[in-house]
């Protein structure tokens, strides 16, 4: 699915990821952790292709991203779905219509059932109308979970998505990446929450990817 071969990643000249190499296989769990500013965000960039490694090579799905053009690359983006640290919102449409933009913006007609389904499974049918600043962090966190999924993406990226929530709706979100998981998505979750890492185990066979002075590295099964 995303396979990393030796890749580096630069800002400005200054290498932030060296040396990376991977292969994330179809239906795998993993999180993502290492200290603030080692790189996570960015790692996920690379695997959606908002970012171009500056060095090494990067399949996604099989093609190497430098032989992609923005159409591919488009089409890309819908067998990837995302879950931003800070998940933005138009505010002034209802959540409803927040969560099925990606359907629109991919040309594809809305199902009205599908959507209420899926707000269902995040525990948002009722405030389907809402306004997103009307809503908390955790139900904020859930309607960026059902807008990432509704294209059905194969992959499934998050960035911190419990940073901001308590335990409580932290494992409820927790719960929900293990239901995608148990359908055969790929998930990656960017956290430096240990304890959810040590929740998600009791639950999934989940890998720990850790960036450390650099370097990517498969965490032993301790954690
Ligand atoms: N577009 C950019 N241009 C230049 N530097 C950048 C850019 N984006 C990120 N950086 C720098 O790269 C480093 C890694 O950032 P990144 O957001 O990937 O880290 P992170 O591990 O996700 O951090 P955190 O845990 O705090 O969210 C930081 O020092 C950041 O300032």
């Amino acid at each position: 699915m995303i396979e990393l071969r030796s890749v580096a990643m630069s800002y400005g000249g200054t290498e932030l990821l060296s040396d990376m190499t991977l292969k994330l296989m179809a239906g795998s769990f993993h999180f993502l952790t290492g200290p603030s500013g080692a790189g996570k965000t960015t790692f996920l960039k690379l695997c959606y292709a908002e970012l171009m490694p500056s060095g090494g090579q990067l399949n996604l799905f099989g093609q190497d991203v430098r032989d992609l053009g923005r159409d591919d690359i488009a089409m890309l983006r819908r067998r990837v779905g995302v879950v931003h640290q800070d998940c933005q919102f138009l505010d002034h449409l209802p959540l409803l219509e927040n969560v099925a933009l990606p359907l629109s913006v991919a040309g594809r007609a809305v199902d009205p059932q599908e959507l209420k389904d899926l707000l269902g499974w995040v525990g948002l049918a009722g405030q389907a109308r809402a306004l997103p600043p009307q809503l908390s962090g955790g139900e904020r966190q859930r309607a960026a979970l059902a807008r990432a999924v509704i294209l059905s993406p194969d992959i499934l990226l998050a960035d911190e998505p419990t940073g901001n929530l308590d335990w409580e709706m932290s494992l409820r979100l927790l719960t929900l990446l293990v239901e995608l998981n148990r359908m055969g998505k790929t998930v990656v979750i960017a956290t430096h929450d240990l304890n959810l890492i040590r929740a998600a185990k009791a639950q999934v066979p989940a890998r720990v990817l850790r960036i450390q002075n650099r370097r990517l590295h498969l965490a032993g099964a301790d954690l």
